[in-house]
């Protein structure tokens, strides 16, 4: 069976940083915001910030709260990997779907990291679509609560807190995935 390890996480927490950790140690990580990018590109349409939520939101409605995790679930098998990483998990309902799948093989990370830290991290890391405005912050922070990610994290397996150094931040990961 594979084992999973999946990451939940407010902006900017450091889940990207996790999967790094992971793709070093030679590990498949899927990204959950790629399942849309591909949705996107199959309906012929420009990969913008406006399609892919469009799509996404598109997805959902049609499909389910949890249509993007059906969609990793036979990448996930097909893969037959012994270990697999998933990045961007935002509902209780997608989690579901993997418990269903997967079982006790699939354990959710929850990356947390205060909001003060976050928008530190944030200006640092001078990303095309990053906020200038800590009040913008907390409007992604909203928006992606409103997701219900706040009860995904709830439900996580695994606490890891991110308001350290980034070395600390990524022996605390290594040692999850031993
Ligand atoms: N402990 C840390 N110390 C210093 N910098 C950090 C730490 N953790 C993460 N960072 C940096 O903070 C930024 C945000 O982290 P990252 O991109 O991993 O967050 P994310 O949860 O994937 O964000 P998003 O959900 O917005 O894509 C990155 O530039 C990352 O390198």
């Amino acid at each position: 069976m594979t084992k999973i390890l999946a990451f939940v996480g407010m902006p900017a927490s450091g889940k990207s940083e996790a999967a790094s950790v992971l793709r070093q140690e030679g590990i498949t990580v899927i990204n959950m915001g790629d399942v849309i990018r591909e949705e996107v590109v199959r309906r012929g349409l420009e990969p913008t910030d406006v399609n892919t939520g469009g799509v996404g939101t598109d997805l959902r409605e049609k499909e389910g709260r949890d249509a993007v995790a059906k969609r990793c679930i036979p990448k996930i098998q097909a893969a037959n990997e012994d270990f697999i990483g998933i990045d961007g998990v935002r509902s209780v309902p997608e989690v579901e779907r993997f418990k269903e799948a997967f079982g006790s093989d699939f354990t959710l990370v929850s990356v947390d990291s205060p909001l003060e830290i976050r928008f530190e991290r944030v200006l640092a890391r001078k990303r095309s679509d990053d906020m200038k405005d800590i009040s913008e912050l907390k409007v992604r922070d909203e928006r992606e609560l409103g997701w219900g990610m706040g009860e995904a994290m709830e439900i996580a397996d695994v606490v890891v807190e991110n308001n350290d150094t980034l070395d600390e931040f990524r022996d605390k990961i290594m040692a999850l995935v031993k």
